[in-house]
């Protein structure tokens, strides 16, 4: 693999429009686009097959583990799943053990990530200390590390004291950088493990209410408006969060908002087998909601989507379904739930799909070298897909060191083929001669 060498690639259609051309990387940047292009001397030549070029896809939402339960995730094994999955930078929640709440574990996790070197690694700091929601974590040292921290989360926890989240609204604006909030009224939801809906009642489950999340949009979308400060909402999962976000736009406030791939193609009427692999927070909602999700992202009051995975040991998921550990994985099946929730539905073609997946993201946390357009100039962050490539998921067959995907056996649409972050290759299938036309797709290389 040339490092920052040369690279051509040829046979691929920028965001699926138009006649296949080449596109010719030096030094990690795009130097040409066009047909029939020469390979330099020396440059790796890779094979498009005509598949669809898109700017490397940004999560606004990764759980990689480390520090702390290495044996779930690492940075290593989770930026292979996110090379994988098509992307080119992550931002790694701070729920670590210990938390991200100081510039010290910051700039070490950002530092992992740079010697891995497969995906742009940006830690996400802790909002309060500990996660504890009482007192402000150090935000300004984390965004001045060499980690240069511009996300903000107590992810996993809501910053629940509205005197807390005002304070942290106030200081985010001063410093520069966002705030993602994991919406959830704690006292709403104490003992809750499933959506508060016929579901969870018929099945004996203690129900999270839809309130819970909403409650807390409402308010933090005030609270930014009274600060004056932007907010973004992780996970947002029921219909009425998007009738607060079509709101707070028409006011003027200015909240982004994520959705994950699983709460835009499963809903709870998954539970009935009691897998504890269907538990997640925000819980699976119902078919309703996911409906609005969907058509929120089509209509832009979603901004983008975001992953949320979340690695589990299997023994924390396969016990009885009360008593598993909240979460998913999704780096490396979130391109193939978008093209079957959004792109088979007429709901999103392919430049939409590199808006939610890539370019939004981007924007909304002020990376200026990810989510670019595919034009000369530009960093060669990008990733090849193949649209009519199925492939099944077996979760023990993914780079994640956990296997807690919901999708196991399912055949899904769309395959990733190779993804380059600064034009070096940092995963590739296979020969295209090896995909073969429903047998799934071609082995990592
Ligand atoms: N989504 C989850 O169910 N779990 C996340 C935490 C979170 O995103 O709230 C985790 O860290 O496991
Ligand atoms: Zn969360
Ligand atoms: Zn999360």
């Amino acid at each position: 693999m040339a490092a920052t060498g040369s690279v051509l690639i040829k046979n691929v259609r920028p965001y699926g429009e138009g006649e296949p051309v080449d596109v010719a990387v030096t030094a990690g940047v795009i130097t040409e686009i066009g047909h029939d292009l020469a390979a330099p001397d020396g440059a790796e030549v890779v094979e498009g097959g005509g598949n669809i070029l898109l700017p490397g896809f940004v999560d606004l939402h990764t759980h990689l583990r480390e520090p702390g339960r290495e044996d779930t995730e690492t940075v290593e094994s989770g930026s292979r799943a996110a090379a994988r999955g098509g992307y080119t930078a992550v931002f790694a929640m701070a729920n670590t053990a210990p938390v991200a709440d100081n510039a010290t574990i910051t700039d070490h996790v950002w530092r992992l990530g740079r010697e891995v070197g497969l995906v742009d690694v940006h830690p996400v700091g802790a909002v309060t200390v500990g996660l504890a929601g009482e007192q402000l974590a150090e935000m300004g040292m984390m965004a001045d590390g060499a980690a240069k921290v511009k996300l903000f989360s107590d992810d996993g926890k809501c910053v629940h004291d509205p005197v807390i989240m005002k304070r942290a609204l106030e200081y985010s604006k001063g410093l520069g950088v966002l705030i993602s909030q994991h919406s959830e009224d704690p006292r709403l939801t104490v003992g809750s493990v499933a959506h508060d809906g016929p579901t969870a009642a018929r099945l004996g489950l203690a129900g999270w209410p839809r309130a819970a999340e909403e409650s807390i949009v409402a308010r933090d979308a005030l609270l930014a408006r009274d600060a004056g400060a932007r907010v973004h909402i992780a996970h947002a999962s029921t219909a009425g969060t998007v009738e607060l976000l079509r709101w707070a736009r028409t006011q003027g406030i200015e909240v982004t908002a994520e959705v994950t791939p699983h709460h835009l193609l499963l809903d709870d009427s998954r539970l009935e087998t009691y897998d504890g692999v269907n538990r997640v927070n925000p819980p699976l909602r119902e078919e309703s909601d996911k409906l609005a999700l969907r058509a929120a992202l089509a209509e832009g009051v979603i901004d983008c989507v975001a992953t949320d995975h979340a690695p589990h040991a299997s023994q924390e998921k396969c016990c009885e379904f009360s008593q598993a550990r909240p979460g998913m994985l999704g780096l490396e099946t979130a391109l193939s739930i978008v093209v079957e929730t959004m792109v088979n539905a007429d709901l999103l073609d392919w430049r939409g799909v590199a808006r939610v997946m890539s370019e939004r993201p981007a924007q909304i946390v002020g990376l200026d070298d990810q989510g670019r357009p595919i034009e000369v100039g530009e960093p060669a962050n990008l990733t090849i897909v193949d649209p009519e490539q199925a492939w099944t998921v077996k979760g023990e067959e993914l780079a994640s060191r956990s296997d807690n995907t919901p999708y196991d056996s399912m055949t899904l649409p769309g395959t990733v083929l190779t993804t380059l972050l600064r034009g070096r290759v940092t995963a590739q299938r296979d020969g295209l001669s090896n995909v073969t036309p429903n047998g799934g797709a071609g082995e990592w290389l």
